[in-house]
């Protein structure tokens, strides 16, 4: 959908912003751009847009040199997304997101029926369209920016750092709003950010850039995490990198054991001691409440008022990082399943928990052949590993 062949873009003042990238960004997927600063992710976005004219080669939009095609027809189909959501301030929200519509000449209504959608679409109540940009919180007004973008449905998105200056909670809401979002619009997007954990979990494929505006790596972010192309990358993904790897498998790879549930109104006289040391207590719903010792029970009363161990039951969508978490941290070892209206499905122990993780690290290590780029091989003798070291003063801060 997007190429960029040998493209390079070289400031007057001599600097390399970006240096021969070639790459392809295939049609529906979102590929995130990552890198240290300076590296040349900003100015490779808005050279899809023509905000920023290569120095040389060629990009293509839709099989098109956007050299070829008129500006402003160009921008009309790629939505702009940036950090500070870039609204006009004394517009209403609604006539903030009908903006690329009116200019298209949709006509007031129509354009502002548009932003009425697009405003329940990003998860804001509509009240809020008659509103004014400061009148919302940070992270409103970059769902707004969203809202915005889209309004004139672009096939191409481009989100600059759109979730860089909101704290953590709102930002994972934001995530969590544009993958529910790219599920029903599948739009190409180019997405910048400096969260590699951001980068993880939005993009179909990430392309880490190195300073000098070199692209270093381009892959899935299971195959970049199991086999990163050079030292560079290894570094940047951080030490955690093989934890990350395990927020991209979901729970429901792994099976539970039916689990031995004691209901919260049992007499404590009739548990049994037999087998596991602790057991979950539920409601009469199913729902968990806590983990019981049974070797410490007390002498009389309900098990729901013994003393519980705090219980943070898990379902099937959650990440094996987070039940590896939750794994170690349970007295039982071992992991509540809930169903989606939260009752008590079963019971993952921590060695199951390892067990799928060793695959999983397994198999993204196997997926394919390693994805550097032919710059990043360039210097490399022919079948020899991509391992590259680079200097300390390159590696990310
Ligand atoms: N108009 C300009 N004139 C001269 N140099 C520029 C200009 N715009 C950007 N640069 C330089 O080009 C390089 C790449 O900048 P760019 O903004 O693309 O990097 P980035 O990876 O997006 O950085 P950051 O992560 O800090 O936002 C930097 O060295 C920057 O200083």
């Amino acid at each position: 959908m997007i190429k960029f062949d040998a493209v390079s873009k070289r400031y007057p003042n001599g600097t390399t912003a970006v240096d021969e990238l070639t790459l392809d960004l295939p049609e529906g997927d979102v590929t995130v751009l990552v890198g240290s600063s300076g590296c040349g992710k900003t100015t490779t976005l808005r050279m899809v847009n023509r905000m920023v004219e290569p120095t040389s080669g060629t990009i293509s939009v839709g099989g098109r040199d956007i050299l070829e095609a008129d500006a402003a027809e160009l921008r009309r189909g790629i939505g702009y997304v940036i950090q500070q959501s870039g609204l006009f301030p004394h517009r209403t929200i609604l006539d903030n997101i009908a903006t690329v519509p009116l200019l298209l000449g949709w006509g007031r209504r129509r354009a502002r029926a548009r932003a009425a959608e697009l405003l329940e679409l990003v998860g804001l109540p509509s009240d809020a369209g008659k509103r004014y940009p400061h009148q919302l919180s940070g992270g409103q007004q970059q769902r707004v920016g969203v809202a915005r973008a889209l309004a004139a449905d672009p096939p191409v998105l481009l989100m600059d750092e759109p979730f860089g200056a909101v704290d953590p909670v709102v930002r994972t809401q934001l995530q969590n709003e544009l993958l529910r979002l790219q599920e029903e619009l599948r739009k190409t997007v180019v997405f910048v950010t400096h969260d590699i954990d951001e980068a993880v979990r939005l993009g179909d494929r990430i392309a880490v850039f190195r300073t000098g505006g070199r692209l270093v790596q381009c892959a899935e972010p299971a195959e970049l995490l199991a086999r990163p192309a050079d030292d560079f990358v290894a570094d940047f993904l951080g030490a955690e990198r093989g934890l990350k790897l395990l927020t991209l498998t979901s729970l429901a790879q792994v099976p539970h054991a039916p689990g031995r549930a004691i209901r919260a109104d049992e007499p404590v006289g009739a548990i049994s001691r037999d087998g596991d040391r602790w057991r979950l207590v539920t409601s009469p719903r199913g729902e968990p409440l806590g983990w019981l010792d049974t070797d410490a029970l007390p002498a009389s009363g309900t098990a729901g008022e013994a003393a519980l161990e705090v219980v943070r039951p898990l379902r099937d969508t959650d990440s094996l990082l987070s039940a590896l978490n939750e794994a170690v941290s349970s007295p039982a070892g071992a992991v509540a399943r809930v169903t989606a209206d939260g009752v008590l499905a079963g019971v993952t122990s921590r060695e199951a928990i390892h067990h799928r993780a060793q695959r999983s690290h397994a198999e993204a290590g196997r997926a394919a052949p390693p994805t550097a780029t032919p710059q990043a091989a360039a210097g490399t003798s022919e079948g020899a590993p991509l391992l590259k070291t680079v200097p300390a003063t390159e590696r990310p801060a």
